[in-house]
């Protein structure tokens, strides 16, 4: 029925238009039409609760959308969809606490999702190669994460279930995550580990919602051996993914499958986080990530230095060391630049050498003042002769696209926002887009002394603001 799609589709966007996102998303995305003809319409809703509710408080809407897009007025009926089992009703995405007990237990106990035959199903991560436990320098600061890490990567579902890893930008949550990602890749090839991020899992989930597709996404997440998923703080405020996590959760948890958790705050500190998912992240262990010593510090920047075959003086470690203390992609964005440098001018580095590089690093107090997100855009912007609306757009001409490219990395290295975040920052991207544009131009700056210069004085400018007049 294309015509109907079409037509669907109108009302869906002027539905969106009339009541806004957040309306639209929870009551609109889940209704099927059954029936558009010139004398009626027909809507299926997924529940009694929610016909009740669209009802009273949309059909009035909907009945003019109609009327105006078919040019004469329609009655609209809604019903209830038949045979519609799936826990991702509306009411449970404006009501997290409707199910009753036995509907949670027949979602916990009720027969599994029949495993896709599908062997592509089960080949969705793949998880990043230097993100290792033996490229994981351990401290005082990380070690009890680490070994609670390892053990259950070793024997996954037998030790803590969830473990719960929690602490602050760029200390090493995600690496974790990864290293146990590829060590039971390695060691159980027969266990299908799946890493996620929140963001994704949410995004999955509106998707499978708006598509029809809610079986296939859980069946998605029920199939997994060990399940990770990183920075949980964005369940936060999203009572519908938080019930739909919970019930993914208690299905893996219930099948003795490991599941690891990440977050920014511990489950305390997630307002909002339902009392029934913060209990059952404390049924395994919780453990935190703080910022290393001095000592780790020096360890991990050898170590990065070593791995990418960079030779580094005692002398110019310790300095680094000293000066950056509460992020580790820090250290390595200093080390980075620092080698860049090196190796365009082909100088050593020396003690310095290394003080002139990293000048805006070591002497300006306002190191560790996060800059705010929109003054980056407007430095950036303004840097490279363009405009915040034009940094932030869809322009994909190459000055424009490389600014925008250096902003995300500059975003990444001087807050603390996520990829998701810095996505949301640039008009909605995806974190993916961010993620490539920060290696992007980690890789470009090793090889254009241009672009190198660019983001080196972006730097200078943003961390020492007095220099922005000039
Ligand atoms: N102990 C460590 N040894 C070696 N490298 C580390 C260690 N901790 C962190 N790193 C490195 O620091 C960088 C940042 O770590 P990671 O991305 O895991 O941080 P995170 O805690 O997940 O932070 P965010 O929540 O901001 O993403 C990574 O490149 C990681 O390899």
């Amino acid at each position: 029925m294309p015509e109907h799609e079409d037509l669907w589709s109108t009302i869906s966007e002027r539905f969106r238009e009339h009541v806004g996102e957040a309306a639209w998303k929870t009551w609109f995305i889940s209704i099927t039409p059954v029936t558009i003809t010139a004398d009626e319409v027909v809507l299926a809703t997924p529940s009694p609760l929610a016909k009740e509710r669209l009802e009273t408080k949309y059909r009035e809407v909907l009945g003019a959308l109609f009327s105006q897009t078919l040019g004469h007025p329609v009655p609209v009926r809604i019903q209830v969809r038949a045979n519609e089992r799936s826990s991702l009703s509306i009411d449970a995405l404006t009501t997290p606490g409707v199910h009753s007990q036995g509907a949670l237990e027949a979602d916990l106990f009720g027969q599994p999702p029949s495993r896709p035959n599908n062997a592509k199903a089960r080949l969705s991560t793949t998880f990043d190669a230097r993100y290792t436990f033996e490229a994981f320098v351990i401290g005082s600061s990380n070690r009890f994460a680490h070994a609670a890490s390892l053990a259950v990567a070793e024997t996954p579902a037998a030790s803590y279930n969830p473990l719960f890893i929690h602490g602050g930008a760029g200390l090493g949550k995600t690496h974790l995550l990864h290293a146990i990602g590829n060590y039971v890749r390695q060691n159980y090839r027969d266990k299908y580990v799946k890493y996620v991020s929140t963001e994704t899992f949410l995004n999955e989930f509106v998707d499978a919602i708006q598509r029809n597709k809610t079986s296939e996404f859980k069946a998605r997440y029920r199939e997994c051996d060990v399940l990770l998923v990183d920075d949980i703080q964005f369940l936060q405020n999203k009572e519908a993914i938080q019930e739909e996590f919970f019930h993914t959760f208690n299905y893996l948890y219930g099948a003795q499958k490991q599941i690891v958790l990440t977050s920014d705050r511990s489950p305390k500190a997630i307002a909002t986080l339902e009392g029934r998912l913060r209990s059952r992240f404390a049924m395994g262990l919780i453990t935190d990530v703080q910022p290393p010593d001095l000592e780790t510090r020096s360890a991990i920047l050898q170590r990065k230095a070593e791995d990418s075959g960079f030779i580094l003086d005692a002398s110019v470690i310790e300095l680094i060391a000293t000066n950056i203390t509460d992020n580790i992609r820090e250290l390595e964005g200093a080390l980075t630049r620092l080698s860049a440098y090196s190796s365009l001018n082909g100088v050593p580095v020396t003690l310095d050498l290394a003080q002139m590089v990293l000048s805006d690093l070591i002497t300006s107090s306002q190191r560790l003042q996060v800059r705010d997100p929109r003054e980056i855009i407007t430095v950036t912007a303004t840097f490279f002769n363009t405009t915040p609306t034009e940094l932030l757009g869809q322009s994909r001409k190459r000055p424009i696209a490389m600014a925008r490219q250096i902003a995300m990395y500059i975003m990444r290295e001087l807050t603390e926002l996520s990829y998701p975040e810095i996505g949301r920052e640039f008009g909605g991207r995806d974190h993916t887009t961010v993620i490539h544009a920060v290696q992007k131009v980690q890789n470009v700056m090793q090889s254009s002394i241009e672009t190198f210069e660019q983001v080196d004085q972006l730097f200078k400018l943003l961390r020492d603001p007095s220099k922005q007049g000039g």
